[in-house]
């Protein structure tokens, strides 16, 4: 009789068996195809308070009722980082599970403030374009348009398009130009000079804002005007990247993407090892900018990129530029613009975007 667990005979039958594939390749997406992705989760007060706490994000809105009602808010809403997670988490099985980079994401709208815990979603994306890439035969880049619905409802919360690297099943025939690898001597030299020259290229004053609220960004932006400065700071908080962090937090929204979670997998991609996901990475930066300011609402992201890897023991620090502040027709709050940028211990940027946020009035 077989041993299936004999060592040979078990390393051949591995060999021999089908592997069933989880996830879609770069040829499995049709341009227009809309697809109805599984139900994924209904959004909980438990998972909300386990995201935003690791990443950092205590407006207390999101924690205590009295905070949530004087806000006008009904009840305490969930995060709405962990809001995005769960919209994306359960795209990802059909989207982007095969692994692939997450190039970035564009026009994220919030379209309803305060969704409670206890929403049940419904998720959907549509394939908005796919292209081949020149610098990496083995992949396609693929943008999805995703949107978040109330399923109980069918009114929307949240949409966005993003960009993934997609693995292909065939790689394209190439002649070998243009497939990556390490910098050459003269790109190395070339980086070192933009390097050094970029300091130039700086305005010559980085203000930062008073205080937190709206006021203290109209006030600082208006000290830049007609000088050569900018309203650019950094936040003090960093956030080191842990084994909670990078898989327990994706996990935790249905995300199956194995650059997280799959150590075994990851030790033959670039990285080596698993990388936190984007999302957690964008939400610790977002965290230590909120927490240097006075936020009524999320309003929209836009021109979202991952620049580079993160991997456990990475330290995520957060650095912000005040773009615009406009007074709005909402009572007690204007709407501020920002750049954030996520950077690690080396100062390397790893996330950028843009931000538009409702920030309250000094009383
Ligand atoms: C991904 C990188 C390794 C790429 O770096 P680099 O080698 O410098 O390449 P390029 O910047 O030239 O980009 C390669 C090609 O991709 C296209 N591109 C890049 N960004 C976009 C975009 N926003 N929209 C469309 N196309 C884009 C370029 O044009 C190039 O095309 P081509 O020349 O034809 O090949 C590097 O950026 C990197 O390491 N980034 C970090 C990635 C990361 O860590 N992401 C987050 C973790 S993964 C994750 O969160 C997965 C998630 O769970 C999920 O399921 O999606």
């Amino acid at each position: 009789m077989t041993d299936w667990t004999d060592s040979d005979t078990f390393a051949a039958a591995l060999n021999r068996a089908e592997t069933k594939q989880k996830g879609n390749c770069f040829e499995d997406f049709a341009e227009g195809e809309t697809i109805e992705h599984s139900p994924g989760l209904e959004l909980s007060r438990h998972g909300s308070e386990l995201w935003a706490g690791q990443t950092l994000n205590y407006d207390p809105a999101y924690w205590r009722p009295s905070v949530a009602e004087e806000r006008g808010f009904g009840e305490v809403p969930v995060h709405p980082d962990y809001l995005l997670a769960c919209v994306m988490g359960a795209s990802v099985e059909d989207l982007s599970e095969k692994g692939g980079y997450f190039l970035g994401r564009d026009d994220l709208r919030y379209h309803r403030p305060g969704v409670e815990p206890g929403t049940e979603l419904r998720v959907e994306s549509v394939v908005e374009s796919k292209a081949e890439s020149s610098s990496r035969p083995a992949y396609g880049i693929v943008t999805w348009e995703t949107t978040g619905y109330d399923a109980a409802t069918g009114e929307r919360l949240l949409s966005y398009t993003r960009t993934n690297m997609i693995p292909r099943r065939e790689p394209l025939a190439t002649d070998g130009a243009g497939e990556g690898g390490t910098a050459t001597e003269s790109e190395s030299a070339d980086a070192e000079a933009s390097s050094a020259s970029a300091d130039a290229d700086l305005p010559e004053e980085l203000l930062a804002p008073e205080g937190g609220h709206f006021e203290d960004f109209r006030e600082a932006l208006d000290r830049a005007e007609g000088r050569d400065a900018a309203v650019a700071y950094r936040h003090e908080r960093g956030r080191t990247v842990d084994d909670t962090t990078v898989a327990q937090l994706p996990l935790s929204t249905l995300n199956t993407a194995k650059q997280h979670h799959n150590g075994d997998v990851m030790a033959d991609s670039p990285s080596g090892e698993i990388v936190a996901y984007g999302d957690v990475t964008r939400s610790i930066a977002l965290g230590h900018a909120r927490s240097d300011e006075r936020t009524a609402r999320e309003v929209a992201c836009g021109d979202e990129r991952f620049h580079d890897f993160v991997t456990v023991g990475d330290t995520i620090y957060g650095f912000t530029r005040a773009l615009d502040a406009r007074e709005t027709d909402r009572d007690g709050a204007g709407e501020v613009t920002f750049e954030h940028v996520a950077f690690n211990q080396r100062d390397e940027p790893v996330y950028s975007g843009t931000r538009t946020a409702l920030i309250r009035k000094r009383n």
